[in-house]
């Protein structure tokens, strides 16, 4: 699914009002009604409804949710917020609807006095700005916002399209915003939705299709995405019948240390578990028996280090190093000096993609240098502490996402950070989110299986965009199926590890 800008937005309605044919308000109707519908299958007629509404079409839609909620027997007042002078013509011809069939419902506001006392367990819709907010929210307006976030704590917040007072596509922190509980947005992600700083505005987001024309959604261009089913559909690969494990290539794993054994023994297993070939792994002396007993499936080396390796070079010739397909590489390694030095002589004598993880990116954030020397077309999967150590520091989610970017476009690799909406950005300026995943994977070693994934998927052939693409979205739905059958808190990354089988026969 592509993600739009305001301005997309808006150019989606216009084509969409021109080429269905349909009228603006027919339109607003039908985006509406879809929130209606969702008031409709979440909450009962039992609580009364108050539709906070702005003079926009934003608030013209919050019009249009009172008058279908009356008509299916709730209590829903319109309370509108007269910050301008000038209402849009369609809140105007909606608030005119209103007032002829239900005129006890409309209720208007023109200061923060006269904010209406609400009974216990209202429903909140807040309809005051959506896309059209064009500057922070100042004035009177500002204590709305107070105080509808001071009822937060006690009343349900449903925002319509955005929360009010975030922009679409640019920082809002410090900004006066609308905190929500839910979010309904229409057809398509807003930027502003996937990042983390708006978390506590946005609460569970919901995308409902309003119809929009698919010929401006199919033909427009997009810079930013959210991956979904249909796409990973496309990127899957099934197996050939005559298919042999060097179909499925070699993958060289070099992760553990002592008392990181665990994080390997992880990364091993969920390579393993997604498709790889043949898997090596190479663990310092202390891991020997640990990889062994814990990964019979993959062979093991060990360096000549009792605690850490420091040789992982050395088995890299160049005749050696084609009969791995890629290296994952960081998963518990550390960062002892040896380590980093070994770690810059594999990148001299590696030049086929490989994924970077962990103690390696710390070791990149160590020594810089070593960034350019990481064969293009690599995946780096740093979370925001690591991308932080490496890149640097930023002063909103807005700022780092055009840093990730940049990067990816500078060293041409793969840069995943991750997060609830795990950003990928790809060396030709896009960027992919994805969507699946849940707080049940804050856990860790978590990100040593998406290391095996990535590593897996590289081995059996999918080009680098594919891979990263399949293997987030492959491992957030692995999470999402563990948390499914065992809960979010009880689930474990081995539990995502056992996942992985059924979440490949969901593709
Ligand atoms: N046919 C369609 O197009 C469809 C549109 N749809 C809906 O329309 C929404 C977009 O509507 P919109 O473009 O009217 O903008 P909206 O978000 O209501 O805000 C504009 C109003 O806010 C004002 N204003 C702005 N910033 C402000 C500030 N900081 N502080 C104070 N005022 C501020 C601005 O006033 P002005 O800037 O002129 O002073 C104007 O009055 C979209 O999110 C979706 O919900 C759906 O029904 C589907 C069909
Ligand atoms: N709230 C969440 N929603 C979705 N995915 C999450 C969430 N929290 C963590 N994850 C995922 O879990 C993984 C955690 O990785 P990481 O922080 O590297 O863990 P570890 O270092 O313990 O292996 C990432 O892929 C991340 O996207
Ligand atoms: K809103």
């Amino acid at each position: 699914m592509k993600i739009f800008s305001a301005a997309q937005i808006r150019e989606a309605d216009a084509y969409t009002i021109r080429h269905e044919p349909i009228s603006s308000l027919q339109l607003m109707e039908r985006a509406a009604g879809a929130c209606a519908q969702w008031l409709y299958g979440h909450f009962d007629a039992s609580r009364p409804c108050y539709i906070f509404c702005g003079m926009g079409n934003n608030g013209g839609d919050g019009l249009v949710i009172a008058r279908l909620l009356q008509d299916k027997g709730y209590q829903a007042t319109a309370c509108v917020l007269h910050h301008s002078s000038k209402a849009s013509a369609d809140h105007q011809a909606n608030r005119e609807a209103l007032e002829r069939q239900y005129p006890q419902s409309l209720y208007d506001i023109h200061a923060v006095t006269d904010f209406p006392e609400l009974p216990a367990g209202s429903i909140i819709v807040d309809a005051i700005f959506g896309t059209g907010l064009s500057r922070p929210i100042e004035g009177w307006m500002t204590g709305i916002v107070h105080k509808l976030n001071d009822l937060q704590a006690r009343h349900t917040v449903i925002a319509i399209d955005l929360p009010s007072g975030l922009l679409a596509d640019a920082s809002s922190v410090l900004m006066p915003v609308v905190h929500a509980h839910h979010t309904l947005s229409f057809e398509v992600y807003k930027l502003a939705l996937l990042m983390p700083e708006n978390a506590a505005r946005t609460g569970q987001v919901y995308i409902l299709s309003i119809g929009l024309h698919p010929a401006y959604l199919t033909q427009t261009p997009a810079r930013f995405h959210v991956t979904d089913a249909a796409m990973m559909r496309t990127i899957y690969q099934p197996r050939q019948p005559f298919a042999h494990k060097g179909t499925f290539g070699h993958a060289l794993l070099v992760a553990g240390s002592y008392g990181k054994m665990g994080a390997a023994v992880l990364s091993a297993q969920a390579c393993l578990h997604a498709g790889v070939g043949l898997l090596t792994c190479h663990v310092p002396q202390c891991g020997y028996l640990v990889m062994q007993i814990s990964a019979p499936c993959a062979m093991c080396i060990t360096d000549p280090q009792e605690a850490y390796s420091a040789h992982f070079h050395e088995g890299l010739s160049p005749a050696e190093a084609v009969k791995y397909k890629t290296i994952g590489i960081g998963p518990g390694l550390g960062t002892a000096t040896a380590t980093a030095k070994a770690l810059e002589l594999l990148l001299e004598q590696y030049q086929q993609p490989v994924v970077i993880d962990a103690d390696a990116l710390n070791i990149m954030a160590a020594y810089p240098f070593l960034l350019s020397r990481i064969p293009p077309g690599s995946l780096l999967t740093p979370h925001p502490k690591e991308f932080e150590r490496i890149f640097g520091s930023t002063r909103n989610d807005f700022e780092r996402l055009e840093r990730l970017s940049q990067q990816a476009t500078q060293l041409q690799l793969y840069i995943l950070l991750k997060g609830r909406y795990t950003a990928i950005a790809c060396p030709d300026g896009a960027v992919y989110f994805n969507a699946t995943g849940n707080p049940g994977m804050a856990t860790g070693g978590s990100g040593d299986v998406l290391t095996g994934i990535l590593t897996a998927l590289l081995a059996q052939g999918y080009a680098p965009k594919a891979a990263v693409l399949l293997g987030a979205y492959l491992h957030g739905l692995a999470g999402d199926i563990a948390a499914a059958r065992l809960s979010q808190e009880a689930m474990t990354a081995e539990t995502i590890i056992d996942c992985l089988g059924p979440a490949f026969l969901q593709l």
